[in-house]
């Protein structure tokens, strides 16, 4: 049976702006398992972020409990959240966030100092995830040398460098040419294959076809879920 990594139940999630309240999420219930590609899609406003970063222990919800690899995130104060994100969490975002000053390597090896691996071998793991990530030849390289594309690969080497058993992306193909988003879905598909479970917030439908699962929000309720066996892109090509 597969394993269940992230529970939310009964999620709800009001923002105060100034002297109202805009309730964003309504009674969200969510199983994400190991090994699955989930999306959360819906139009521009319905809830998707917030429920991103609700899922990946960034935002406390209004009500409602999150589960993280049989963990309960409510009741943890900022520093107990912190490390629930850093042992199970993998972060991807549009921005990419890399440090400008930084190489590629280097990089990659600020996640591996957060978790105290020492210097040699933190140098020795990033330069071998910014290999698998097609990255080999730019290990040296800093962000502003590198093509959109690159750059996400950077970051997904990053969010990956401490193995953690979540990935969660927002918009991560949105930045990208057509190519260079196919080319992050495979990597995020071989991701999930490892067993990793992988949630993307995601408006773009050339993905889709990437899925294991697809979560439609709209107005911060679940309006459909659909299940979908997911196909690479090889096999989609040579299906015709
Ligand atoms: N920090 C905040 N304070 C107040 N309201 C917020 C805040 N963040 C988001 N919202 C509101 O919550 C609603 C949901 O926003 P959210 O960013 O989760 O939606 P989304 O589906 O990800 O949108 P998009 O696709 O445009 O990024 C929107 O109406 C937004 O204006």
């Amino acid at each position: 049976m597969t394993q269940t990594v992230l529970t939310a139940a009964n999620i709800t999630h009001t923002y105060e702006l100034g002297p109202h309240q805009v309730t964003v999420l309504h009674d969200i219930n969510i199983e994400i398992r190991a090994g699955e590609v989930l999306l959360l899609a819906g139009p521009s406003g319905s809830g998707k972020t917030t429920l991103l970063q609700i899922l990946g222990c960034l935002l406390k919800p209004t009500s409602g409990q999150v589960i993280v690899c049989g963990e309960r995130a409510s009741g943890r104060d900022s520093e107990a959240l912190a490390a629930l994100r850093l042992r199970y969490f993998g972060f991807v975002f549009q921005a990419y966030n890399l440090f400008p000053v930084l190489t590629a390597t280097e990089n990659v090896m600020v996640a591996l100092d957060l978790l105290g691996v020492g210097k040699q071998q933190a140098m020795e793991r990033a330069r071998a995830l910014l290999i698998k990530v097609g990255l080999g030849e730019r290990l040296d390289s800093y962000p502003s040398q590198l093509s959109g594309g690159q750059r996400q690969r950077v970051a997904i080497a990053r969010s990956m460098a401490a193995g953690p058993p979540i990935l969660m992306a927002d918009e991560p193909t949105a930045a990208l040419d057509a190519e260079s988003g196919q080319k992050a879905m495979q990597l995020f598909c071989a991701l999930a294959k490892q067993n990793h479970a992988v949630v993307i917030v995601t408006h773009d439908p050339r993905i889709f076809h990437l899925a294991d699962r697809i979560i439609h929000l709209e107005d911060g309720r679940i309006t459909r879920c659909e299940t979908a066996p997911r196909r690479w892109p090889h096999e989609k090509e040579s299906a015709g």
